[in-house]
């Protein structure tokens, strides 16, 4: 996993399998049916990632030989928050991970001004919980941070929250951070800049229009 010394919480998996998928993702041609099965494929290999400090805890389990103290995952269930649309593509994939989990939805949308606009939150119950809050693009930030808001406003502590994405700008990360000093950020790449449209470039264009066909 790489860092940046920018951003201290902002942890960015470069595993090659990852920034493979995520190059044939960013190509203009690439299908819809393909784009939404590689975006599944690299949510999987980065929840492995996210979740590499889950705590364990040990279970007598008996084998066909003995009995032993064996690993299981025990801590706080956790909770897939999926920012529709474009983070529904990237849900399946960590509930393959983690099949108890529960999913609660955050729906935004960007207006004119790439202010996030809401327009649905369903959340299970908040107690003893860690949240995965997913959506592949983290542009200017602000839809990220209201997401997080979102579930502060519910109780959740900062420390049981953690923010999966795919590819970020600079500034939507810079931005995030200084709303939310407590967040651990994951994605696939840090990349260079917004446009005037606050677009990320390189980037891949608007996500929830690649995964569902829409436009
Ligand atoms: O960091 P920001 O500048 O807030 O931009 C990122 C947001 O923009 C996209 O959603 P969009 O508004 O296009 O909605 P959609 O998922 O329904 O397409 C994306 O999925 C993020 O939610
Ligand atoms: O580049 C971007 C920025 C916001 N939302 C997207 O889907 N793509
Ligand atoms: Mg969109």
């Amino acid at each position: 996993m790489q860092t940046d010394y920018r951003f201290p919480r902002l942890h960015i998996v470069d595993h090659p399998l990852v920034q493979h998928k995520l190059s044939l993702m960013r190509a203009k041609d690439t299908s819809t049916r393909d784009f939404r099965e590689l975006l599944q494929e690299i949510a999987l290999l980065m929840g492995y990632e996210l979740t590499r400090d889950f705590p364990i805890s040990y279970e007598p389990v008996e084998t066909p030989l003995t009995t032993f103290s064996a690993p299981v995952m025990k801590g706080k269930k956790a909770v897939i928050v999926p920012v529709l649309r474009a983070g529904l593509g990237m849900t399946d994939a960590l509930l393959m991970l983690m099949p108890s989990a529960r999913v609660g939805h955050i729906g935004l949308y960007r207006d004119e001004n790439k202010q996030p606009v809401e327009y649905l939150v369903r959340l299970p119950d908040v107690v003893d919980r860690t949240f995965i809050v997913v959506d592949p693009m983290l542009a200017t930030g602000n839809s990220a941070a209201h997401a997080v808001d979102v579930l502060k406003k519910r109780g959740v502590e900062g420390e049981n929250i953690r923010f999966m994405a795919l590819v970020a700008a600079p500034e939507g990360v810079a931005h995030l951070q200084e709303c939310h000093p407590d967040l651990e950020i994951f994605v696939a790449a840090l990349d260079d800049h917004l446009d005037e449209n606050a677009y990320i470039v390189p980037g891949l264009g608007d996500a929830g229009d690649r995964i569902f066909g829409t436009k």
